[in-house]
């Protein structure tokens, strides 16, 4: 047989075949192209290149890679995106499979992220969760019953401040106590929720202890062999806070169960949010996921808050032309003979401009929450692997001058002109998501808006604000902290002259 012209055949189909195969192997390799990031260093990869300010610093290499980039932080990939496009990508386009959370070492302390809607999967368990804050806890109506005892609070913050009037206030700490006296009495009611009483107290220290914690970078979560070690000790000191704000709670919820048992129940307009997550009740919700409810209320709900007021009055202090403004308004709006109540602020248009300018400039939540990639995806010709750790630094997209003039001047008129005035913070303008935007977005937000507005419209109505020792507004530090929430590294202290009528107080 003659097998000269097989030969060639073969060879041919073979080389067609490699040609086919490497094309198609090249094309999947375009296609699981990585975003671009700084070269990682052997085993710890970008992490020194953090820094202190990982917001800062991500942003500088934003400026070199581009609005997605990846880095290594030890053993963790991390994907970040720093543009509007590219927060859409993730938080929209591809909500469902970069809705995941790789779950922090200090969170696991007494097993809290099993009960969690921050730590949560994406499953059942955290959309039950969420459903009863989203429709039980923060619906408006719900939220309307609770507004007198909101006022009373706010108040009374205002009143102890008159009591001390002359001198200095540490307004971070005083906003923290606000916070915290808020949600306690929204939780608890008031009747449970005493500052005079120790347990209170104690309370509310595990509170502040563990959001100090809770800022500092752990190396458990980048290197998680050394979980057993717990080398810098956060996760014990972790547990040994989460233990006091679990006891406060444990027997909070053993009295209320005793008070239920005599009584047939209030109405419900008259339920605090204790009462309520006691109705829901099940096999999948136990007391211990009521406990852990309300320890996560508190963790999600102080520091943010407080950050954001305290930013507030940093910067109406330190811009006397602004705080002119915010007060002639105040002044039309509400006037000098009576306090701010929670129905004047939706006429209050400056100040909601103020703090949407404050959600811009110091963002609380400068990265959001890293979520993590439940599968990969594709964003433009990148691939983000599965696995991966993703965040968005809002903080980078607040102060881009491609997108805001002057971005790093308090301007709240920007948010009262042109197309600026329509711009929400509510999760649909992806140059403004210091909430988040999509399934993992605060759930929060329609509390935290009343709070911050409320006290922050009460402060600025009740006093004049000067700071001490002679010091001028612009000798202000303003420098920031990345801790849990982005910080004013330098406490705000101002000294508060009332400015109503001694018998309002
Ligand atoms: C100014 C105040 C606040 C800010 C700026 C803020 C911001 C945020 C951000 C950025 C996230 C993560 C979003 C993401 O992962 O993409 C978040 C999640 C969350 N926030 Fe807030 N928050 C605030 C107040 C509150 C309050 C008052 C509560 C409740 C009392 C709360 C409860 C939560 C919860 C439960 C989550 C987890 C949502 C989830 O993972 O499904 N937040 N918040």
């Amino acid at each position: 047989m003659d097998i000269s012209p097989i030969l060639p055949t073969a060879v041919l189909i073979l080389i067609v075949f490699y040609f086919l195969w490497r094309s198609k192997h090249s094309r999947a390799t375009v296609l699981l192209r990585l975003p671009p990031g700084p070269h990682a260093w052997p085993i710890v990869g970008n992490l020194f290149q953090l820094g202190k300010k990982p917001h800062e610093s991500l942003h500088a290499l934003s400026l070199q890679y581009g609005p997605l980039m990846m880095l290594r932080l030890g053993m963790k990939t991390t994907v970040v995106a720093s543009s509007p496009a590219m927060a859409k990508e993730i938080l929209k386009t591809h909500d469902l499979a970069l809705a995941g959370r790789s779950v922090i070492e200090t969170a696991k302390a007494l097993s809290f992220h099993k009960t969690s809607i921050i730590w949560g999967e994406c499953g059942a368990q955290w959309r039950h969760l969420r459903r009863i804050a989203a429709s039980e806890l923060f619906n408006p109506r719900r939220l309307a019953d609770l507004q007198p005892l909101r006022r009373d609070q706010v108040f009374r913050t205002i009143r102890l401040i008159f009591e001390e009037r002359g001198k200095a206030v540490d307004i971070g700490h005083m906003a923290f106590n606000t916070s915290v006296n808020l949600l306690g009495n929204m939780i608890f009611s008031s009747s449970l929720f005493d500052t005079h009483n120790p347990a209170t107290v104690r309370f509310i220290d595990a509170v502040w202890k563990m959001m100090k914690l809770g800022g500092k970078p752990n190396w458990v979560d980048y290197f998680p062999f050394l979980r057993f070690l717990d080398p810098q000790g956060l996760c014990r000191e972790t547990a040994k806070h989460m233990k006091g704000m679990y006891d406060f709670a444990d027997s909070c919820i053993h009295d209320r169960l005793a008070a239920r048992s005599k009584n047939q129940g209030s109405n419900d307009s008259e339920k605090d949010y204790l009462d309520i997550l006691l109705d829901f009740i099940s096999e999948d919700f136990t007391l211990v996921g009521v406990r852990g409810y309300i320890a996560e209320l508190f963790i999600a709900g102080t520091e943010t808050t407080t950050t954001t007021i305290e930013w507030v009055m940093a910067e109406f202090i330190r811009n006397p032309q602004k705080m002119k403004m915010v007060r002639r308004e105040l002044d039309e709006i509400v006037g000098g003979n009576r306090r701010v109540e929670e129905s004047d602020l939706d006429s209050l248009h400056y100040l909601h401009a103020a703090v949407k300018e404050i959600f811009r400039l110091h963002p609380t939540a400068p990265l959001l929450m890293p979520h993590k990639a439940e599968s990969a995806c594709k964003i433009g010709e990148f691939v983000i692997p599965k696995g991966s750790e993703v965040m968005v630094n809002v903080w980078a997209m607040g102060r881009d001058p491609a997108i805001w003039k002057e971005p790093l001047e308090f301007i709240p008129e920007r948010f009262l002109e042109d197309e600026n005035s329509k711009l929400e913070y509510k999760g649909q303008n992806y140059q403004l998501i210091p909430f988040g935007s999509g399934r993992r977005m605060c759930v929060g937000l329609p509390l935290a808006s009343r709070m911050v507005h409320l006290v922050v419209a009460s402060l600025l109505h009740s006093f004049e604000w000067t700071l001490p020792d002679g010091m001028r507004c612009e000798e202000m530090d303003m420098s920031e902290e990345f801790r849990i929430t982005l910080k004013k590294s330098k406490e705000l202290n101002a000294i508060p002259i009332p400015r109503l009528p001694h018998h309002i107080y």
